[in-house]
């Protein structure tokens, strides 16, 4: 066997050939490597009976295995030298150090999330790979709600690499509003004003799989897997994600990474929250009910169009690792930041406001992809890109409707029909016809500063109720909100979903474990 560092497709690799078979592992994707104490039944395996006392190293590293899904795999060196033996473990013992690998993590677990499996899916699969990793940690298993949040305005920060939620959107939103909250009140901002500044939240967040629809941890890995989360967690993956603020007049409210839905998700939520007794099934029977009863709400929609994106919802092409999109509207935003600064962006740029009938008014942040709807409710948003896509769902038959929802699940546009508009925005306001007549602050301003009504879908007076914003699946108190995109805000130990490429497919089907 011999054994070769390199460097290949901008990555520091490691290579070794066996029985003639040449096989790569990308440096920052071993897990990590350790002196082989060898027994006696294997030292009396074939040449290495004849020597008097062989010495191993094993290398731990991802292997890619099928639908984004990853798993740890080994390979083991023999060598009759012990000092060449302890050079090679010193020699990838100082790679692995070089890389932006965890070293201590803050986990809270959520035992009560989906199935309610979260704590022993840490203990079973994930505790011991971090142990392998050599990552220790703290591990708070939360007793009430808001216990990670208010626990992260009192733990010392700086002592970790990254904070991990073990549970499902809503443990993950709780995680990240304690983070950027703490970030916010140690820099002395004051969040209710929906102009701040905010300063950007750098430790890493990871989730481990375990609630109900997992919809950030599947559109920003691919897949909804504990084990593979832990993985990208270990080689201390990267990935930026946009955060929607969202406030209600001077009243900040929630952020939202994933949906911020009002009509259809709002109503599912509301009534799926009183039978959480069900698990993830309350989403089924709730979604039944909420689709039969077909209720519609009026209101006005307001938004700002992401101009600085060059991609667009109706592309055909999905975000995926080193998105070029997303790269680019970051630079954009910046560079227009750096000359005009954010006062100008807010006043200056055009406002369209549509007033309608709506059976949903979703806004996603990213493709919203889980594993009920592996394409997502926008399969084109970007994760990083500093835009969301507002999908508009006009009052239309329950047939009609149903069609809409059945293409999330099939290849078919879900935004070719006559009654759904999808625009790619930065920010928007929205005010239901019941809280236009009590908020006319709010409204008072729309008016003034948007001139454009869209004509061809006027506003009637039959309905009068209003809905509640479903936000990364929790309910908002207030219908009249107003939201902006804050670009790639905060950061998650994931890497996007990877391109099905050839590399990637040679790397796992050069499957390891055939060869030795
Ligand atoms: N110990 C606890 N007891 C009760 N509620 C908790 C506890 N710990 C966390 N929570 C709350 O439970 C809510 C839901 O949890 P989680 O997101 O993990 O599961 P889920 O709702 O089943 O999954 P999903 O959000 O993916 O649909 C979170 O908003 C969190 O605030
Ligand atoms: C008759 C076939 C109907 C199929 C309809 C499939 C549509 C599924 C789309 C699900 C998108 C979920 C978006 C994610 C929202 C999360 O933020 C939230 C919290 O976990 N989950 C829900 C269900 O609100
Ligand atoms: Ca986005």
């Amino acid at each position: 066997m011999f054994l070769d560092f390199g460097f290949k497709q901008k990555c520091f690799y490691t290579q070794y050939f066996l029985r003639n078979q040449n096989c790569f592992v990308p440096t920052s994707e071993i897990i990590a490597v350790e002196e082989t104490e060898l027994n006696k039944k294997q030292r009396n395996i074939g040449k290495w009976q004849k020597m008097a006392k062989p010495h191993a190293f094993t290398v731990y590293y991802v292997k890619k295995a099928r639908n984004h899904r990853w798993r740890c795999s080994d390979v083991t060196f023999w060598c009759v030298d012990e000092h060449l033996c302890n050079q090679w473990i010193q020699a990838l013992k100082e790679l692995l150090e070089m890389q932006s690998k965890p070293k201590q993590l803050l986990v809270y677990i959520n035992p009560y999330g989906g199935k309610r499996q979260g704590k022993s899916i840490y203990e079973q699969k994930v505790a011991p790979l971090f142990s392998l990793a050599s990552i220790s940690t703290d591990v708070v298993i939360t007793e009430h709600a808001n216990h990670a949040k208010d626990n992260l305005f009192e733990v010392n920060i700086n002592k970790y690499d990254g904070v991990v939620c073990v549970g499902g959107d809503g443990m993950f939103s709780e995680v990240m509003h304690g983070l950027i909250g703490r970030m916010q009140k140690d820099s002395g901002i004051d969040q209710n004003n929906p102009k701040a500044p905010l300063v950007q939240c750098n430790i890493r967040i990871g989730i481990i799989p375990a609630g109900s629809t997992d919809c950030i941890c599947y559109s920003t890995v691919g897949i909804s897997d504990p084990v593979t989360s832990a993985l990208h967690i270990i080689v201390g993956d990267c990935q930026p994600l946009d955060v929607s603020s969202v406030h209600h007049n001077n009243t900040f409210l929630k952020y939202s990474v994933s949906l911020l839905g009002y009509g259809f998700y709002g109503d599912i939520l509301k009534d799926s929250e009183k039978k959480r007794w069900m698990g993830p099934m309350r989403y089924d029977y709730s979604g039944l009910k909420t689709f039969l009863s077909h209720h519609y709400y009026e209101g006005t929609i307001s938004f700002q169009p992401a101009k600085h994106t060059v991609g667009s919802p109706q592309d055909k092409d999905s975000c995926r690792t080193g998105c070029y999109i997303c790269k680019k509207s970051e630079q954009q935003l910046s560079q227009q930041y750096k000359e005009c600064g954010l006062k100008h962006e807010e006043d200056e740029e055009e406002w369209k406001v549509i007033k309608g009938k709506f059976l949903a008014i979703n806004a996603v942040n990213m493709s919203c992809a889980c594993p009920r709807s592996p394409k997502g409710l926008s399969p084109a948003a970007h994760l990083a890109d500093g835009s969301a896509d507002l999908i508009l769902v006009r009052k239309c038959s329950r047939f009609d409707f149903l069609r809409y929802l059945v293409r999330h699940t099939n290849q078919d546009d879900q935004f070719d029909f006559s009654f759904v508009d999808v625009y790619r925005v930065k920010s928007f306001q929205f005010t239901s016809k019941l809280s236009e007549d009590n908020e006319s602050n709010v409204t008072d301003i729309g008016k003034k500063r948007f001139g454009q009504f869209c004509r061809d879908h006027p506003a009637c007076c039959c309905n009068i109720a209003s809905s509640t914003w479903n936000c990364d699946g929790e309910t908002l108190d207030s219908s009249a909100i107003q939201v902006r995109v804050h670009c790639q805000f905060v950061k998650l130990f994931a890497r996007g979903i990877e391109e099905n490429s050839k590399d990637e497919a040679a790397y796992s089907q050069s499957s390891i474990e055939q060869l030795l």
